[in-house]
């Protein structure tokens, strides 16, 4: 039996990308590898884990960490009309062992930071969607850049788009994200993914001007489908 410290589990729609307002489970684990800017999540671990079983009753019941795999299952299994339920954090491939042993008999969805290539490979058969970001972060933020970007491109290589995953990359920008830097790596990863996703930072004081997101996107849909979609949960106050 697998245990893992998940800070929430409740049923919402996808806010973000291509599959937008498909009902899901989401399943928050604690804990990160990374520390970006303009995270709007907390990932340090609770005590607890708190469910909502009602979609949308903003009602909570605690459950003590860690969660067994199996509870976690019975939990999600629960929800009704789920297209696929999301893995995400904090970092959910930290948790690679534990996702393995999820048995929901719903499509997994993974949203991750695709730092963690030889995690991605203990996890890569069980998933139907992948949610890959690339994370554009200042240098000083990053222990080593360069292999950073090494790493980010061994994951979208190992989780890429196969028959049975569908695999897509989002990439929040803000206004100091370096053009360069992100067709660089677009380059890098475009025949691994069925579509990109550029996601405005939520935070108004760091948003792009629309100019400059139109602008990137017209460059980039010669190679691929190109998106701009910004998170869509925020605006209406869903979880
Ligand atoms: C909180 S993260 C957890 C999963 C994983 N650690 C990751 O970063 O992909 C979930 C998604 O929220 C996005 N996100 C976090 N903060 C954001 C912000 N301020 N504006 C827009 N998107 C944000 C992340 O880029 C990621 O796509
Ligand atoms: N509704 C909703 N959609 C989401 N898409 C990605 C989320 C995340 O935090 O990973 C998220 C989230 O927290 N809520
Ligand atoms: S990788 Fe995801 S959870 Fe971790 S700090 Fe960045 S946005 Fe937040
Ligand atoms: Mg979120």
């Amino acid at each position: 039996m697998m245990f893992a410290p998940i800070s929430e589990i409740f049923c919402s729609v996808q806010g973000e990308g291509p599959y937008v307002g498909y009902r899901q489970a989401f399943v928050r684990f604690t804990g990160c590898n990374l520390n970006c800017n303009y995270c709007d999540t907390p990932v340090e671990a609770t005590k607890v884990c708190r469910v909502e079983k009602k979609a949308g009753s903003n009602v909570f019941q605690n459950i003590e960490n860690p969660l067994s795999s199996d509870e976690v299952s019975e939990i999600v299994k629960s929800f009704s009309g789920l297209h696929s339920v999301s893995l995400t954090g904090g970092e959910p491939l930290l948790h690679a062992e534990f996702i393995s042993s999820l048995d929901t008999g719903i499509p997994l969805y993974l949203e991750s930071n695709m730092t963690l290539p030889h995690m991605a490979k203990k996890v890569k058969d069980n998933l139907s969607y992948v949610s890959g970001d690339v994370k554009l972060l200042p240098h000083s933020l990053l222990e080593d850049p360069e292999l950073h970007l090494d790493s980010t491109i061994e994951c979208f290589r190992v989780l890429k788009t196969t028959q049975n995953r569908d695999c897509f990359c989002k990439i929040v920008v803000t206004k100091d994200t370096p053009v360069d830097d992100i067709e660089g790596i677009v380059g890098a990863i475009s025949g691994y993914i069925s579509s990109l996703i550029l996601q405005p930072v939520t935070q108004k004081d760091m948003q792009p001007e629309p100019g400059y997101l139109l602008s990137l996107q017209e460059s980039f849909l010669n190679d691929i489908d190109t998106r701009i979609i910004p998170q869509t949960h925020k605006m209406w106050g869903c979880l």
